[in-house]
């Protein structure tokens, strides 16, 4: 039978930087994993693309996918619901491919308990100034979202001691690296050391 591929959860709060490492990642090539596209009710940001950056769905388009069983995991996070599509997850690990996951930590939560052996990795900021920095200069987002955002990430924070690995995203190449690092190791374990949480790598 053909071994299953990794599941691959990255979380932080936003701003923090998952967006440009994910991409960082993929664009290098030379990876095995499947970035799976979220579905999310929220408007499209300038320059988003339908069926790229999201699924863009309506309120009730979601809530039907929820009553469908059509999502692995959902949350609402600041006003909006975002979820996880499982079909496009099952295919793709059933065919021997890694799947990554960019999600925050209340979906993150769910997938746990649904892939006890996925990989979760929380990406984290030098520090929440430097967060807020990211997430202002980005321009996205009113300076209301902004303040809503800082508030759930001082939360979510506090959730990174479930993950597996705390990455720092302090240069996007450093954690790359990191990542790919972790994925690997990942990939070269023969058995699962329990409890196998806050495991904080130094790579340098
Ligand atoms: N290591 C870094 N150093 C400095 N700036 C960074 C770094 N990583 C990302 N950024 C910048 O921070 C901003 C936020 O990054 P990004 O959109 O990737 O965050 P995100 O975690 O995906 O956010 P969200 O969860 O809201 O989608 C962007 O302007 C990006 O260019
Ligand atoms: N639980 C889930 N969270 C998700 C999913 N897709 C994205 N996200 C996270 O939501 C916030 C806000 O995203 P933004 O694009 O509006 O900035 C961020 O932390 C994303 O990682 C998902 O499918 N499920």
């Amino acid at each position: 039978m053909k071994e299953k591929g990794l599941l691959i959860v990255l979380s932080g709060p936003s701003g923090v930087g998952k967006g440009t490492v994910r991409k960082a990642i993929f664009s290098k090539g030379g990876t095995k994993f499947e970035y799976s596209i979220s579905m999310t009710t929220r408007k499209p940001r300038e320059g988003e693309v339908d069926g790229v950056d999201y699924f863009f769905k309506s309120k009730e388009e979601f809530e039907a996918l929820i009553k469908q069983d059509k999502l692995l995991e959902y949350a609402e996070y600041v006003g909006n619901y975002y979820g996880t599509p499982i079909d496009y997850v099952k295919e793709t690990l059933d065919s021997g491919k890694d799947v990554f996951l960019e999600i925050e930590v209340q979906g993150a939560k769910q997938v746990r308990e649904k892939f006890p052996d996925g990989l979760f990795i929380f990406l984290a900021p030098p520090s929440l100034s430097e967060l807020q920095t990211r997430i202002t200069t980005r321009g996205t987002e009113s300076d209301d979202l902004i303040n809503n955002r800082m508030k759930e990430a001082r939360k979510e924070i506090e959730l990174m001691r479930l993950y597996d690995y705390v990455v720092e995203n302090d240069q996007v190449e450093a954690a790359c690296e990191r990542i790919n690092a972790i994925v690997q190791a990942e990939h070269c374990r023969t058995e699962r050391v329990a409890p196998r949480y806050i495991k904080m790598l130094e790579v340098e």
